[in-house]
């Protein structure tokens, strides 16, 4: 597997963060930093904490404590000075730029592909909307991209008119990917990006996105409780535990030769036959 390099800049932080609905229930002490370019898997069983915790990391719900840092300042970047790094601190800035930040810097891709994408609308539309917010008006530029994004993850470009309903799960969750890359995001969040799908289908879909997220370069923080996914697309692990980080480190090594009694429970009750 590629490694990310060592010496790439820091693009999110969590400081000592807190978040807890009860004892052991929510996620607390967490605190690591995503380099530029790195995929970051949070594992755990059900309840261990992960969707709490990237609820807390991607804006959307504020920690009872500590801090989410996000490194903006490159050219484009909400708010940021060309070529200057600047740290914000999520939830001391205005709600308005928080949001703003997932509109145009950010990626969300959701388990439910119905909780990313508009059924209402065409698929070509769902593609072309995130940009049209970044100020995209030309009409055939954003059918264009459409038709690009349908291409790159693997749905017949031609069915660009068709509404989302009348897609697989599967394609759904590859039209909810197209939307969500088609503006270049620096940062992607995605939550069991193959859960609830057919066996042959997450296969698919898993290649698809190892492919991309290595083309792009991706920053992803990814939550999954399946260590099959996680193998394939991490560079690093977070293995959670009622709430807590128990063992975090490179996934080879974390997979390979788990240290915590924990993991090696996970590891050996998933991978061994
Ligand atoms: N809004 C909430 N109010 C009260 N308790 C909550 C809330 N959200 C989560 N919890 C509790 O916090 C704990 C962690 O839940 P969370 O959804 O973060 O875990 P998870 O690891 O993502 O699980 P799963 O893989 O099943 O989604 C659980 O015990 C859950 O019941």
């Amino acid at each position: 597997m590629k490694r990310p390099q060592l010496e790439r800049p820091a693009l999110l932080e969590a400081r000592a963060i807190q978040r807890l609905y009860g004892p052991g229930k929510g996620c607390e002490e967490i605190d690591f930093t995503l380099h530029q370019g790195e995929v970051l898997g949070i594992v755990g069983e059900s309840g261990s904490g992960k969707s709490t915790l990237l609820r807390v990391l991607s804006g959307l719900e504020a920690p009872d404590r500590g801090q989410v840092v996000y490194h903006a300042g490159e050219a484009g970047s909400v708010g940021g000075s060309p070529g200057k790094d600047e740290a914000l601190d999520l939830y001391a800035i205005s709600e308005a730029r928080r949001r703003a930040l997932l509109r145009m810097e950010w990626g969300l891709v959701h388990q439910n592909p119905r909780d990313g994408l508009r059924l209402g609308v065409s698929a070509g539309a769902n593609v072309g909307e995130r940009l049209m917010a970044l100020g995209q008006r030309h009409y055939g530029e954003l059918r264009a991209a459409g038709q690009d994004w349908m291409g790159r993850v693997e749905l017949d470009p031609a069915r660009i008119d068709d509404a989302p309903q009348t897609f697989s799960g599967g394609m759904q969750q590859r039209l909810q990917i197209a939307r969500t890359l088609v503006t270049q995001p620096r940062l992607v969040f995605m939550d069991e990006p193959t859960g609830g799908l057919d066996v042959s289908v997450q296969a698919r879909l898993l290649d698809m996105l190892r492919t991309l997220t290595r083309e792009l370069g991706l920053s992803v923080i990814l939550v999954t409780h399946d260590l099959a996914v996680a193998r394939l697309l991490a560079h690093r692990l977070m293995v959670m535990r009622r709430g807590r980080v128990v063992e975090a480190g490179l996934t080879d090594q974390i997979l390979d030769d788990p240290q915590h009694p924990y993991t090696q429970l996970l590891v050996s009750s998933v991978l061994t036959p």
